[in-house]
């Protein structure tokens, strides 16, 4: 039967959809395409009650516990809502409620978009934070939790307090993350929702404290236990301790009350500083909650109404291309200008080769435009039935737009790019990212700077930011640039180039490196050279560097003309050590050590450790780059490897002597 296996078939998908967007929180579809798969499953489970499975994804609350958190077992599980999309299912919801309580009194809040969090308090202090998880388990994130400063850490209530309620990512902190991810050369969020709960669950909690996080309060889970008897006077009560609670809310009587609040935020949501997906509409009366009792999945008490996503439609003008730092190319709508979720859009992202083609978007079309996550301008699909002729399918170019050179698509990315190493948008491109704040910081040089000096021809690679000081005359006579403005100018190079190690390999901007992978790299090796001697196996074996992020060193530092510009930069001056602490100067520092056989008077570890503080690289396999072999009981092919190569080898106890030496010296 088609409608049997249409069953299975959306079970899959919104097993994958779900997958995506709880675990990797990088959703492939919008929620509203997400919100009509489910409501087309919950149909057609209905008229096919002998494919009930407690298994299909409308039995269970979405979710997932992930590796790396503590799991906390709920003690009131946590469930998800159910929704309504119009005022007819809103009639019908309150239908439902009014059979079994008549006299119904509602609350009606804002649906914030985030992700539900669960606070214990005990006498007073904040003891736990969860994730709601699959609704039974979740994860404890008590330390990231924490780092968000309206979170009281305590409160004026005895005995137990358990709230509930939706931690968030303001739209400005989204803006200002994705700007920075952005300029990383890191991949976007698509909407607060998933930045918000990807920030929950970074295992480092100073990145969650980075992210400028807020929350709302909703739910007092175990009022009555505190003599209260409404969920509005559990609100009040939740403000009176300092939890923050949203005071956009409003008490209804009936569902035109409810639809009149519903059609006010509606018409303002987009001046909020948050995302609301919703409204939610909750019995007050606790009593009356307990009696209406929950399904498996969500409450009977409560439901949710979903907002329509706006669309509007608009014509494409143009498709351009930008190229990035890394070559990277974007391809970008250029709109007709029109208003949509309370701003005008004249661009948006068009992401790749492969979407254009997908959604068979051609320059003239009528296009239908929305904002993913009511943030980002996004090109829904076309309107093929306006199309009068004009339109030809999109061919992507095959040259860089700013220096004709070629465009490649490696196997199996969707994105091209422009291959031209000296290609000037990159070029300018990379300069503007070594100079920017989180980089080298140089203040005066911004991008409009960088630009004209580029475009005057003094500045055509990075290490020509340190020369420019020989241009100073020449700099002077410009206009717009006096004497005083040339010598700040200059003055912030110079003091650039004290810099530690970390600031400088972000600033290369190496592929995959972002601002944490630097630090991490930094701490380790604390000197370029020592970074740019490692190999892959070394560099995995670090935590938080993974396979790509070590292709990636590797092939920067093997290309010559990287080598060159690190070697020029040190030629000027520029720093190359760490912040972190100085490495010990020993009889191993700068050497390439491989370890091998059962090391008795250290593990493993211990015995990597005290190498590299010692300034050695730590290496995993023998070659004619070893520079020392040490060796336990039982060693192998490795050492018998070295001695054919001639390379230097040691025993342990031999080691431990040397390593005592050192640690006397400290003395
Ligand atoms: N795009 C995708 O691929 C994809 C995949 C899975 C889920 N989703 C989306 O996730 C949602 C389903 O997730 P869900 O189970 O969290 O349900 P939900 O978001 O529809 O509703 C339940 C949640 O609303 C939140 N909430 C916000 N404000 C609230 C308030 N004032 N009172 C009570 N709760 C409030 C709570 O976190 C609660 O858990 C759907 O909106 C769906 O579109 C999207
Ligand atoms: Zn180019």
């Amino acid at each position: 039967m088609e409608e049997v296996k249409r069953i299975e078939e959306l079970r899959t998908l919104l097993e994958k959809l779900s997958y995506e967007y709880y675990v990797l929180d990088h959703p492939s579809v919008s929620d509203q395409e997400y919100d009509r798969y489910m409501q087309e499953l919950i149909a057609l489970e209905q008229k096919h009650p002998e494919c009930y499975d407690a298994n299909s994804p409308t039995q269970r609350v979405g979710g997932a516990v992930l590796e790396g958190f503590e799991k906390v077992e709920h003690r009131r599980m946590m469930l998800s809502l159910g929704n309504v999309f119009n005022y007819e299912e809103l009639v019908a919801f309150d239908e439902r409620v009014r059979a079994l309580e008549p006299d119904v009194r509602y609350v009606v809040e804002l649906k914030i978009d985030g992700l539900a969090m669960s606070l214990i308090y005990r006498d007073g202090r904040f003891v736990q934070a969860v994730t709601r998880g699959d609704g039974t388990i979740g994860e404890d994130v008590t330390s990231n939790i924490k780092t968000i400063p309206s979170i009281p850490m305590r409160i004026d209530e005895p005995g137990e307090v358990e709230v509930r309620g939706e931690v968030y990512m303001p739209k400005a902190s989204f803006r200002r993350l994705n700007s920075e991810r952005e300029a990383n050369g890191e991949e976007l969020f698509a909407n607060p929702r998933n930045a918000a709960a990807g920030s929950v669950r970074q295992l480092d909690s100073t990145v969650c404290a980075k992210r400028g996080l807020d929350a709302f309060w909703y739910y007092f889970v175990n009022a009555q236990e505190h003599g209260i008897h409404s969920h509005e006077e559990a609100l009040e009560e939740l403000s009176r301790l300092h939890l923050r609670v949203n005071p956009l809310r409003r008490c209804c009587n009936n569902v035109d009350e409810i639809w009149a609040f519903i059609e006010e935020i509606s018409a303002r949501r987009h001046e909020l500083p948050y995302e609301i997906d919703g409204m939610v509409i909750k019995v007050d009366d606790l009593n009356a909650q307990t009696r209406l009792g929950t399904t498996v999945k969500v409450p009977r008490w409560a439901t949710a109404y979903k907002f329509p996503a706006e669309e509007v439609t608009t014509r494409l003008l143009d498709i351009v291309l930008t190229v990035g730092r890394t070559g990277r190319i974007t391809p970008n709508a250029v709109l007709e200008p029109v208003r949509v979720a309370g701003t005008t859009v004249s661009a948006a992202q068009l992401h790749n080769e492969d979407m254009i083609r997908e959604k068979d978007i051609r320059i003239h079309d009528i296009v239908v435009v929305r904002k993913a996550g009511d943030i980002i301008p996004e090109v829904v699909r076309p309107d093929i039935e306006r199309r009068d002729g004009s339109q030809q399918p999109y061919q992507f170019p095959t040259t860089c737009p700013v220096c004709g050179g070629h465009l490649l698509r490696l196997p199996q990315e969707a994105a091209h790019y422009c291959i031209n190493q000296d290609c000037p948008a990159r070029v300018v491109e990379s300069m503007i990212h070594f100079a920017s704040r989180d980089a080298m910081d140089i203040d005066t040089l911004g991008d409009k700077r960088v630009e004209q000096l580029h475009g005057w021809g003094l500045l055509d690679s990075i290490e020509d930011i340190y020369r420019l000081k020989t241009h100073r005359e020449e700099l002077t006579a410009k206009e717009g640039y006096q004497e005083k403005s040339v010598l700040k100018l200059l003055a912030a190079i110079e003091d650039s180039k004290q810099r530690p190690l970390e600031d400088l390999l972000f600033g290369l901007g190496i592929r995959q490196v972002g601002k944490k992978a630097a630090r991490v790299l930094a701490k380790h090796f604390l000197h370029m050279d020592a970074l740019m001697a490692a190999e892959e196996d070394e560099l995995t074996a670090i935590r938080d560097i993974g396979a790509i992020t070590a292709k990636s060193i590797v092939a920067f530092f093997a290309e010559e003309k990287n080598r060159q510009l690190i070697e020029a930069l040190r030629q000027e001056g520029l720093r190359m050590d760490s912040e972190a602490e100085t490495i010990q100067q020993s009889s191993f520092t700068g050497k390439t050590v491989v370890l091998t056989g059962t090391l008795s008077l250290y593990t493993r570890n211990e015995a990597k450790a005290i190498l590299q503080s010692l300034g050695a690289n730590v290496a995993g396999s023998v070659s004619k780059k070893t520079d020392l072999v040490i060796y336990g009981e039982n060693a192998g092919s490795k050492l018998t490897k070295a001695q054919e190569l001639g390379v230097e080898t040691m025993d342990e106890e031999a080691f431990a002597r040397e390593v005592n030496t050192h640690e006397n010296q400290d003395d």
